[in-house]
């Protein structure tokens, strides 16, 4: 019989929260909530266990990060390298090619990305496998609010927070963007990690008032296909930056790891 899978979570805001505490109600076959590790002190509230990050690596199978970009640099490699499998949501990590070079060199350990906000990711990697694609584009839509960053100029918030319609705020690559916007566009380079080529997708990002869904737009083509994708999420409401799905798609993901029967994934 297959092992239960001991998780430790990492992060306890908008997407920690709801994976553990279904990890907890036994919400995922063949997985259990071993730990959680948080920046502020959880309480009797938490489902489990609160402990170190050194802790956490002991007494888990695999590591859900659900925390932020600078726990996958300073940790992901440590993890690896117990033996631990890493489960990454902040996926803009890794457009650091040293890191990824790093996490890429270490083990036993596995890495995993969750798709997260973004769908079409399993059918961009099998087209991949059929060449290059010749255009890969994303367009990401937010609440202005989400997107204010401390490198943005004075002019750029005033723009922002007087716009009445969508404003672009950025364009570039996946290579640029995530780590502008470290909270608010991970997907972007969970598109790139599909497509296998940071600088091949073209991302824009536009903050628009009236988004009270946030929205992403993946458009590809190539040799053999054209292909789009449409999201249009609800915020969740104590961090609209994240969309409400995205804890969901943690819990699909961990699913699919826990390898138990009884399920057609
Ligand atoms: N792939 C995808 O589609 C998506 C990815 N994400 C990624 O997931 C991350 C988490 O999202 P979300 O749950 O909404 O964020 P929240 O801010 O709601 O929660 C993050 C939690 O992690 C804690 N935390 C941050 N750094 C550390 C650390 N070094 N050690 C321990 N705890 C830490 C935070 O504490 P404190 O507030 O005190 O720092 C906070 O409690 C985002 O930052 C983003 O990178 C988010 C949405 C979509
Ligand atoms: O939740 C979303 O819609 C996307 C997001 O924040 C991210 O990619 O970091």
């Amino acid at each position: 019989m297959t092992r239960t899978l001991a998780v430790g979570l990492v992060g306890w805001g908008a997407i920690g929260r709801v994976v553990g505490t279904a990890l907890a109600q036994q919400g995922v076959r063949g997985a259990e909530l071993a730990c959680i590790v948080d920046n502020r002190p959880l309480g009797d509230a938490a489902p489990a266990p609160q402990v170190s990050f050194e802790d956490a690596i002991e007494r888990s199978d695999l590591i859900v990060e659900a925390a932020g970009q600078g726990v996958v640099r300073e940790w992901g490699e440590r993890v690896l390298t117990a033996g631990t499998d890493l489960l990454v949501a902040s996926t803009g990590a890794l457009t650091d090619e040293e890191l990824a070079k790093k996490l890429l060199a270490a083990g036993p350990g596995r890495v995993y990305f969750t798709g997260g906000a973004v769908g079409g990711l399993d059918l961009l990697q099998a087209v991949r496998s059929l060449g290059p694609l010749d255009e890969v584009s994303l367009t990401t839509t937010k609440l202005p609010s989400t997107l204010e960053q401390p490198w943005m100029d004075a002019e750029l918030l005033e723009r922002m927070r007087a716009a009445s319609g969508p404003v672009e705020v950025m364009s570039g690559t996946a290579r640029d963007v995530p780590v502008k916007f470290p909270k608010s566009t991970n997907v972007a380079a969970s598109v790139a990690l599909a497509v296998g080529d940071l600088d091949a997708v073209r991302v824009r990002v536009v903050a628009d008032p009236a988004a009270e869904r946030t929205r992403h737009v993946i458009e590809a083509s190539g040799p053999h296909g054209a292909y789009r994708f449409e999201v249009a999420h609800r915020p969740d409401p104590a961090n609209p930056a994240t969309s409400q799905v995205v804890p969901y798609a943690v819990l699909r993901s961990l699913s699919a790891l826990a390898r138990r029967s009884g399920q057609i994934l």
